[in-house]
């Protein structure tokens, strides 16, 4: 990490005995003043300030557990010099907790407020671990710091950077949406210390020849419980069966996980949990004075706008829930100019963008809308005066970590938290886990509709009515996927008010509910669906024929199936007299025999045709109706064999019409496939983009999720069906637009392609 000046021999040889001796030293004074394991180092005084540090003039050595100094542990002069530089003299509580515990090499859990100094409170330990071990070039990677997200990644490095200078080790940012990473295979196996995020670590892992983490001494995972987390399963899963597994293992975040099953996954040998601030009345820094505030869906653009208007000298950091939610108002709001400087961040802008956005806004006053990507771990230079969260965050510790980018170390700051009547539940739960929240009412005298100029910049820009329609979508899906249903319900949304206020001249549909909500609330539109209904039946409800009760088609048995078929085929051929059955409405009928799904309710005999019951009020059976019909045995007999005839000429037609009706139902298919491939080009794309920006995308986007999306054509029936599956198993309506909808919109496409 550090520059040197090239050295002479001698004086590389003095300065490694010198090393070598200070190591001796280091490893004798953590020895000798090893904490308890299990006790907290808060709880020990702290050393007086002029007290002699290390080795006494008896032999022993001073107490380093409960020093509230850097300069009072037994770390390197290289990190101390280092430390002095950055100007961190004295320690915060989870680094006079944590440190004593994690220079003795114990695996550690901790859990402190955010803005605490959680960073150095790893980076110190990574760095004496690998110089005790005289960890050099050709040893390999030593240490892997993860982080959930790349702007966190890059700030921790930066950290790392400063305070390991004076060391000679190489470090490198492994993250995701970097183009080099061709070169960076070819440096990768040189690196002491990754600092990376999962997916690009797994990425190295399976692609760069001779990746070897076999030798790892310190695995280091920020943001721990949201590394832990579902979205990130896989890779890690991936990443940890790879490294070996006597190893330091340092976890840290402001909720921390206290999972069994997590710590056995990262196979923690008795670690320390230091949940330094367990014992405080709040869960959020105490300088953080925190606001909530009922706002409507359809008015929460209105006090977004009237909230930055009255705030033109602040820096304000913006949370909504996706990244099409972020370029509406970025875009909207920059065209209104409000008279401060506007910036949007989010998981989808290129990683340059990304990166420049975030330090303009460390310095200068500013709006910075932004998803969730920044929402953890990131220190906007301890400069951010209000945390705005338009969206509802998805959990408490969500909430904490987006607050936590304001009021960091000692600096104050305030937050706003716009909380819809539907979501109520919200403050309860944030109350319960130690938030202190205060409510408050907004001045409605202050309060500036934007929704109208919204409408006429809709009709200007008309790319900004397309951003607006996926804004729309976006927002609702997010709420329909959260996991939290007692806080968020689609239901109770009122949709079109919400439409309106985005600017749009109307109710865009929304295909993941499979209703047209047009005019109509969505609890209203749902309750239109009958109870015990399943996905798949809400487009198709039977249709009942006046004439005939429909049989259930589960109580059915087989024969009952049977009856029907033969039901409907002689009642046609005593329509027609016996005679014409190889008429165009046959051919439509032989189809249907080969559909099970409609014989079975038999919903489509054709309209005029008969069914014959006996006494007692039974269907008759088609050839003991024909015998029914004649009346002596002759007759019977030569019924029969007209009856053998019939049926022979029957079966070659309906073979032929069989046919004919195959060929034209392939090819129908073969025109619908066209169309939606089509239609998907464009759209489903759009979606596949959307479900990012919900759910993985705001973080590093774990590999095994973008592989499970990358597109799939379907080429035959069967996929076709199977797309239907996978579609309905996520809760997308696969039938959701009409056949005549598809085509109509397929015409149109292909208009505009010709235009
Ligand atoms: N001992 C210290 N003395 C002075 N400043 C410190 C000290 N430790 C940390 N800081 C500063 O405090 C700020 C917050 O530190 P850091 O980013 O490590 O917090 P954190 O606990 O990791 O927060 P989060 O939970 O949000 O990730 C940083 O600007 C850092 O430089």
């Amino acid at each position: 990490m550090g520059k040197h000046a090239p050295k002479s021999r001698k004086v590389k040889i003095q300065n490694r005995l010198s090393e070598v001796h200070e190591i001796e030293l280091l490893e004798e004074w953590i020895e000798s003043g090893k904490p308890e394991s299990g006790s907290n180092p808060l709880s020990l005084e702290p050393l007086p300030h002029k007290a002699p540090v290390g080795r006494l003039p008896d032999g022993s050595f001073s107490r380093y557990a409960g020093c509230d100094r850097f300069s009072q542990l037994p770390v390197s002069k290289k990190t101390k010099d280092g430390l002095t530089q950055c100007k961190y003299k004295t320690m915060t509580d989870i680094q006079r907790a944590s440190l004593p515990h994690s220079l003795c090499g114990r695996d550690i859990l901790g859990a402190a407020k955010t803005g605490s100094g959680k960073t150095l409170a790893f980076v110190i330990p990574v760095l004496e671990k690998l110089y005790k071990a005289r960890w050099g070039p050709e040893d390999g990677v030593g240490c892997i710091i993860m982080s959930p997200t790349r702007e966190l990644g890059g700030q921790l490095f930066e950290v790392l950077k400063s305070v390991g200078k004076h060391h000679g080790f190489s470090a490198g940012l492994l993250i995701g949406g970097r183009k080099d990473v061709d070169a960076e295979k070819e440096h990768v196996n040189g690196l002491n210390i990754l600092v990376c995020t999962p997916g690009r670590l797994l990425q190295h892992m399976d692609e760069t020849p001779n990746f070897d983490c076999s030798q790892l001494q310190v695995l280091v995972l920020d943001e721990a419980d949201r590394i832990l987390d579902v979205g990130f399963k896989r890779d890690l899963n991936a990443i940890i069966s790879q490294l070996p597994k006597h190893r330091q293992t340092l976890l840290f975040s402001a909720t921390q996980t206290k999972s069994v099953q997590d710590l056995a996954r990262l196979s923690l040998k008795d670690p320390e949990y230091l949940g330094v601030h367990e014992e405080s009345d709040t869960a959020t820094p105490n300088r953080l004075q925190q606001t909530a505030m009922l706002v409507p869906l359809d008015k929460k653009f209105d006090m977004l706008w009237s909230f930055i208007k009255a705030h033109l000298n602040s820096r304000i950091l913006v949370f909504l829930s996706s990244c099409k939610q972020v370029k509406f108002v970025f875009e909207t709001f920059k065209k209104l100019r409000p008279g401060i400087p506007l910036k949007c961040l989010h998981g989808r802008m290129k990683q340059d963008r990304r990166m420049g956005i975030y330090s303009q806004f460390c310095e200068q006053r500013s709006v910075l809308f932004s998803t969730d990507v920044a929402s953890r771990g990131l220190d906007f230079n301890k400069a951010v005066d209000w945390v705005v969260q338009v969206d509802c965050p998805e959990d408490c510790a969500a909430y904490i970590h987006r607050v936590g980018r304001t009021a960091r170390y000692l600096s104050g700051g305030r937050s706003v938290l716009f909380v819809m009547p539907s979501e109520m539940k919200m403050l309860e739960k944030l109350e319960e886990k130690k938030i202190p929240l205060r409510v408050i009412k907004a001045n409605e005298k202050r309060i500036q509709s934007v929704s109208g100029i919204l409408a006429s910049l809709l009709v200007k820009y008309p790319d900004l009515q397309h951003l607006a329609q996926r804004a729309f979508i976006t927002y609702l899906k997010s709420i329909h996927k959260q996991r939290d249903k007692e806080i968020f319900d689609v239901t109770k949304l009122p949709i079109d008010e919400f439409s309106a206020s985005l600017g749009l001249p109307m109710t865009p549909k929304i295909r993941f509910l499979k209703q047209k909500l047009k005019g109509k609330t969505v609890s209203e539109a749902l309750s239109l669906i009958p109870e015990n209904t399943s996905d798949d039946n809400l487009l198709e409800f039977p249709i009942k024929d006046p004439e005939f009760p429909i049989k259930d088609p589960d109580a059915a048995g087989k024969s009952d199936v049977e009856e029907v078929d033969e039901d409907i085929f002689l009642a046609k051929e005593t329509q027609e007299g016996g005679e014409n059955i190889n008429s165009k409405g046959d051919d439509m009928l032989a189809t249907r025999i080969t559909k099970k799904k409609k014989l079975k309710i038999n919903v489509h005999r054709p309209v005029g045709t008969r069914v014959v019951f006996d006494e007692e009020g039974n269907t008759l059976p088609p050839l003991a109706r024909l015998a029914a019909s004649s009346s002596g045995a002759d007759s019977v007999q030569l019924n029969k064999e007209k009856v053998n005839q019939r049926y022979a000429e029957l079966r070659k037609n309906l073979k032929m019409a069989d046919k004919e009706d195959k060929d034209l139902d392939r090819k129908r298919r073969k025109e619908k496939r066209i169309k939606e491939k089509m239609k998907n080009k464009r759209g489903r794309e759009e979606e596949e983009q959307e479900d990012e920006e919900l759910s993985g995308s705001d973080m590093e986007i774990p590999r095994g999720r973008v592989d499970k999306k990358t597109k799939i054509y379907f080429d035959s029936d069967d996929e076709d069906d199977k797309r239907k599956g996978d579609m309905a198993k996520d809760g997308i309506a696969a039938d959701a637009i009409s056949l005549a909808e598809q085509e109509e919109l397929a015409l149109k496409l292909l208009n505009s392609m010709h235009s």
